[in-house]
């Protein structure tokens, strides 16, 4: 199932509060309409908001087009400024909105008549790069795991968080292709579930042994050695390997380490942000206080109750056993050798 479709100037995205109840696609023909699906989490998941930015400002350069270049630029500036205003967390949106603009003011340059064919192209050939990440980083990470062997991931990274197959997911769905006998077990991963939403519906349509457990389980669960290793996604990765992900995944490797469980982070090169010393530096997403009050808009806390809600953490790189990359798999020292992906 597609998170995200391009046909000729409309971009249909999966709705993934929807699922799993519901599975609808909203139509977005305006960059400020593909702003708001990723600030509401429509689309989501790191390569997914990049590339959804990607084609939001295809959508921005035909809105805004002008056959005055300068002030085709200033217009392109507000698209640019729009789409990297939408969520603070994930390196993929700027990564992909960085390509796009040097595409932008590149193509400005040679023919203003086809900078909107070029945007297009570099936002599909964003698109078709992050399945074939995917594939490299499940066929690396797979290596890793014995034939027989429980994983237990986070929140999802999975084929609705990028342009398929997944980065944690894709590990599991190529070890699975390879023959291995793979089960999983999914955190819930409050407060927005996207384990129990979305990665048990994908694993299950996959046929992929899932067992869905509440975030306050893994370390029972991994007391009861039930767990082999632990697989997540990132959305940032620091030049030492300090990495950003959702909320629950610093507790998780935490858990890991005192279990002594390999944990594993799945990232393609489009998640590392080299340009930052460590994970202080990486702003942390807080979102709106009812998705803790309310599941599904059903209240389950006093309405005036304060609430702090951080989309994400950061886990330290001692805490990380390996990076799976689309280059190969990083081990510490992580300074050292995280050069790779320069
Ligand atoms: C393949 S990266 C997916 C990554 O993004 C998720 O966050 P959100 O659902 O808020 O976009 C989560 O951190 C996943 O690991």
């Amino acid at each position: 199932m597609n998170s995200i479709i391009w046909s000729k100037f409309k971009l249909s995205l999966l709705d993934q509060r929807l699922l799993p109840l519901e599975v609808k696609y909203i139509e977005c023909t305006s960059y400020l309409q593909v702003a708001e699906a990723i600030k509401n989490m429509v689309v989501r998941g790191a390569p997914a908001i990049g590339i959804a930015a990607a084609y939001g400002v295809v959508l921005g350069a035909r809105e805004v087009f002008s056959n005055n270049a300068t002030e085709y630029e200033k217009n392109m500036q507000k698209v640019f400024e729009t789409l990297a205003s939408t969520r603070p967390t994930a390196v993929n949106l700027f990564w992909a909105l960085n390509r796009m603009k040097d595409k932008f003011y590149s193509s400005l340059k040679s023919d203003l008549n086809k900078v909107i064919e070029t945007l297009e192209k570099e936002a599909n050939s964003i698109y078709l790069e992050d399945l074939e990440l995917n594939k490299k980083i499940g066929e690396y990470g797979a290596s890793l795991l014995p034939n027989k062997c429980t994983v237990l991931t986070h929140c999802n990274a999975g084929a609705l968080a990028t342009a398929g197959w997944g980065t944690a997911l894709g590990v599991i769905r190529s070890a699975k292709q390879m023959g291995k006998d793979i089960k999983v077990f999914a955190d819930e991963t409050r407060p927005l579930l996207q384990g129990a939403r979305l990665t048990t519906f994908e694993l299950l349509n996959d046929g992929i042994d899932v067992t869905l457990i509440s975030d306050n389980m893994a370390g029972y669960v991994m007391k009861l050695g039930l767990i082999d290793a632990v697989i997540v996604g990132a959305d940032r990765i620091a030049a030492n390997g300090d990495t950003a992900n959702k909320i629950g995944t610093y507790a998780l490797s935490v858990l890991a380490k005192a279990h002594k469980i390999p944990f594993y982070v799945a990232a393609p090169y489009s998640t590392f942000d080299l340009n930052i010393k460590n994970g202080d530096e990486i702003p942390i997403e807080e979102r709106n206080h009812d998705e803790v009050r309310k599941i599904f808009d059903v209240k389950i806390a006093p309405e005036n109750v304060k609430v702090f809600n951080p989309s994400f953490d950061i886990t330290p790189h001692e805490n990380i056993t390996a990076i799976i990359t689309d280059r190969g798999i990083i081990y510490p020292p992580y300074e050292e050798n995280i050069k790779i992906m320069r």
